[in-house]
């Protein structure tokens, strides 16, 4: 099987307002995101790639459109927006139009990480 990623970043507010008052993530704060999308395949296509990574330039579009300098609440739709409930959004969004999506990783911080693969 071949794997490869990508790699793309943006910066966002959110709160995770449904966590008791006295936990720091209820309260309104941002991040430096990072989001990682893996695709795989068995086979390599008639010019060696799994896919061309620049077939990925949809993806930072929609990320630098929608969720760039945004609040993650107001562009999901609800509070609890969880590196791992970003994971699954970027999964679905990629896996409907790029098949070879396998798992898509998110961090909120240098030290996190949450993934979603089926
Ligand atoms: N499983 C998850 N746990 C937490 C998430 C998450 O998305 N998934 N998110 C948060 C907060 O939004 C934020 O990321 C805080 O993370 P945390 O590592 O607790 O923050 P710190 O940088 O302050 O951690 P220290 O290492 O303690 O300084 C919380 N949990
Ligand atoms: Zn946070």
């Amino acid at each position: 099987m071949y794997r490869i990623t990508k790699e793309f970043h943006f910066s966002a507010s959110h709160q995770l307002s449904h966590l008791p008052a006295d936990h720091q993530c209820a309260r309104l704060h941002g991040h430096n995101y990072i989001v990682v999308v893996e695709l795989a395949s068995a086979e390599l296509n008639s010019d060696g790639f799994v896919r061309d990574y620049h077939e990925l330039a949809p993806l930072k579009r929609y990320i630098d459109d929608e969720f760039d300098h945004r609040h993650l609440n107001e562009v999901l739709g609800h509070d609890k927006v969880t590196s791992e409930y970003l994971a699954k959004h970027f999964y679905e969004w990629c896996k409907e139009r790029l098949p070879e999506t396998s798992s898509v990783k998110v961090s909120e911080t240098p030290k996190t990480w949450a993934e979603y693969r089926p």
